[in-house]
């Protein structure tokens, strides 16, 4: 007899008559039918696998423990590449990324670093011939990397990093050394007990001068014992927020000797004798950042993908107190509040992934050109994955954390899965760049492009304003021109700050200094501008059916009006927006709030994102919520005896006691 498929009736009841096709949406969200083809056979071939499931959950293993359990399936992991389906490339993106790889690494990935930064360091910083020698051993996992950058003083000022690599003409060598305790590599990731070498970034010091950061590739392990090398100082940094297995290590020099060929001499070179021979552009050798900056904007979609649809679904399960008195209990998704809460992130997913996949786009057209020795699209490239790696992290991070309020007391319990979400994209704020330091970043790239006329394709709404009528017409095309009116003034309010500043007297850098929150603004405009115009333009250049196009542009409208409401003095101030234009759009807001909320549940059915992959009790496809988390509950190795052994060591004797 067939087992009959349980499906939450208030879920089944969100899904009858969808008015659009799931699966278009799917599609366009993969790239192509060929795409989600792929994509569910790669699933199905790693997620059937026995060998990666959990005995236990890991919250029940402690730190050591989770270590070794995530390194086992890692390395089980990279045995399936060989015969995956979908090719090694697909599948280690799909493997590295926030979707399937966390689904089996649940605390992190022991060898993500390897993938993430070292291999494309090697790539990015390596001659042919440094290419030629430790690509292969690394791509056949002969040997395991990581990036070595950070230090336990320094992780945002690179040009303050304190690792020293001295050349000695004489043995033709490099002399590593921490000259201090601040001067230990602390934080890379996969450094602290599972890789044996690493792409260290270290102040390059030959014939007495310092020539700046540069990328050097360093045996830190012996291949076979895995001791660490003479003069290495090595080992973990201990539990973090999240990700506790993904080996975050330190590590010192006490004068490591590596030949002159270990300079990763793509870039710039040190001859035998010494001769230190210039790059085309200094900040080259940060090329790696640049690449890891686009790539977590797509990531950090995901991860928001992953908790909307736990909220949403959970949304239209969950039923709580009183709309109409003397009804039934609503599905708490037919409050407005919830709406309020929940469809801004839904809309965001897709603005996030159109803009993400707009700066790949340019990424690999820069990289492509830069390759070929042309650096004009460097500066603009640099602006662009700075602004949409800070907006789409922070947003993200932000609505994550909605999402998880969204779901009351059962958002708050670790199976819930809100936790580790939170955890990897709350990191991102802060690696690969803080935040803060990126927007300041774009700033300077905004401030000198405004005042010089001149700058790359993402900034020329800056030299070419646009000139006419300040009307205000609030359709999507209208909107975005108030978005470009916002970003321009944004940046006039702070180049006016910056020579207001001058002219009390404050030096350059002070003047900098004390313009920071109006230059943050501005910045934080330009990538809100960015991520409105990408939604509006792919929308209206993809070909899709009348009714995705329709709930795609209501969606579309319902995130770039959200912006602007919270944000309405921007509005006010640059945009000449009035009073009566953002009653407008507020009504607007919560009539496309009224108009998503049926389809909720069938917009992220189209994510396709397979229970495993969402980890949640919450957020299952067949709504099944108050028996998982019982199931969940069972689990807990307290509730494996009536009474736990720990009640007559102490509880029993406190209670007959008599304090
Ligand atoms: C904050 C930075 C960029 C400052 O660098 P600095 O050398 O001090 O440069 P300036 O601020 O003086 O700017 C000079 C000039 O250079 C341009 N520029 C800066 N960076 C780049 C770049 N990457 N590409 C191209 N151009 C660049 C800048 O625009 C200026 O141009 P002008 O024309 O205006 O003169 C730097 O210190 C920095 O990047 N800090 C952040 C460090 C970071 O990102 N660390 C990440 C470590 S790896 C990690 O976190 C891994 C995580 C694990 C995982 O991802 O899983
Ligand atoms: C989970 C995780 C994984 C990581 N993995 C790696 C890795 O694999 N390899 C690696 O090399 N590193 C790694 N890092 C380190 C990471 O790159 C750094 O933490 C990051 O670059 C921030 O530097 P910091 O920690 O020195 O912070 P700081 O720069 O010290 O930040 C502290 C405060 O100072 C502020 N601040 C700093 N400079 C300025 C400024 N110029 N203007 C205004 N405010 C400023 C910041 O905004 C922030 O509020 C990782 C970090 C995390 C959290």
């Amino acid at each position: 007899m067939t087992k009959e498929i349980y499906e939450n009736p208030d879920l089944k009841k969100e899904r009858q008559n969808c008015p659009f096709n799931k699966e278009e949406i799917t599609n366009f969200l993969d790239g192509g039918k060929e795409k989600t083809t792929e994509r569910r056979q790669l699933e199905t071939y790693i997620l059937s696998d026995e060998q990666l499931k959990d005995a236990v959950p890991m919250e029940y293993l402690s730190h050591a423990d989770k270590y070794a359990e995530e390194l086992r399936k890692s390395c089980l992991l990279m045995h399936k590449l060989a015969d995956s389906p979908a090719g090694q490339v697909q599948t280690l993106r799909a493997l590295m990324g926030a979707g399937l790889g966390s689904a089996i690494l649940k605390e992190g990935n022991p060898i993500a670093l390897h993938y993430v930064m070292f291999i494309p360091a090697l790539m990015g910083q390596g001659t042919v011939e440094q290419q030629a020698k430790w690509l292969e051993k690394a791509y056949n996992l002969n040997i395991i990397g990581t990036y070595a950058q950070t230090e336990l003083g320094h992780g945002t000022f690179l040009r303050g990093l304190e690792t020293k690599a001295t050349y000695d003409p004489v043995t033709k060598e490099f002399v590593l050394e921490s000259p201090s305790l601040t001067a230990y590599k602390w934080w890379p990731g996969s450094l602290g007990k599972t890789a044996n070498y690493a792409v260290v970034m270290a102040q390059l010091y030959t014939k007495g001068k310092c020539e700046g950061i540069h990328p050097f590739m360093v045996q830190l392990r012996d291949e076979e014992t895995h001791e660490p090398l003479p003069g290495i100082l090595v080992g973990e940094i201990g539990p973090k927020l999240g990700m506790n297995t993904n080996d975050n290590g330190y590590l010192g020099f006490d004068k490591v000797r590596i030949p002159r060929e270990q300079l990763l001499m793509k870039h710039s070179q040190v001859l035998e004798d010494g001769t230190y021979v210039k790059p085309t552009n200094s900040k080259l050798s940060y090329g790696t950042m640049v690449f890891v900056r686009v790539v977590v904007c797509q990531d950090v979609t995901v991860n928001l993908r992953k908790a909307v649809t736990i909220a949403t679904r959970y949304s239209c399960v969950r039923r709580q107190s009183e709309l109409k008195p003397g009804d039934r209990e609503p599905q708490v998704m037919d409050y407005q509040a919830q709406q309020h809460k929940l469809l801004p992130p839904l809309a965001a997913t897709f603005g996030f992934q159109l803009a993400a996949d707009h700066l790949w786009n340019l990424y690999n057209t820069a990289n492509n050109s830069m390759e070929q020795g042309d650096m004009e699209l460097l500066p603009d490239l640099h602006g662009l994955s700075c602004a949409l790696k800070a907006l789409c992290s922070s947003e993200a991070a932000n609505f994550v954390e909605t999402c998880r309020q969204s779901c009351g007391g059962h958002g708050y319990m670790s199976c819930s899965n809100f936790p580790r979400i939170y955890g990897q994209v709350t990191a991102a704020i802060t690696y690969e760049g803080e935040n803060t330091v990126l927007w300041l970043q774009v700033a300077r790239y905004l401030v000198k492009t405004r005042k010089e006329k001149s700058g790359g394709l993402s900034v020329k709404y800056l030299i070419d304003e646009e000139k006419g009528p300040r009307t205000v017409d609030t359709t999507p095309e209208g909107i975005v021109k108030l978005y470009r009116r916002v970003a321009v003034g944004l940046v006039d309010i702070a180049i006016a700050e910056l020579e207001n500043n001058s002219r009390k007297g404050y030096a350059p850098h002070d003047a900098w200094n004390h313009a920071a929150v109006h230059l943050i603004k501005a910045a934080q405009a330009h990538a809100r501008l960015f991520v409105v115009e990408s939604f509006v333009d792919s929308l209206k250049g993809s070909r899709l059916s009348a009714p995705v196009r329709a709930i795609l542009s209501q969606l579309c409208e319902l995130f770039i009006i959200y912006w602007i409401l919270d944000r309405s003095g921007d509005f006010f101030l640059c945009a000449n927006l009035k009073k009566e234009d953002l009653l407008q759009l507020n009504s607007k807001y919560v009539q496309l709030l009224a108009a998503i909320r049926p389809q909720a549940v069938n917009i992220v059915d189209s994510f396709d994102l397979r229970d495993e992959i969402l980890g949640s009790p919450l957020g299952c496809w067949d709504g099944n919520v108050y028996q998982r988390l019982f199931d969940e509950a069972a689990k807990s190795p307290l509730n494996q005896k009536n009474v736990h052994e720990s009640f007559h060591k102490y509880l029993k004797p406190l209670l007959k006691s008599n304090l």
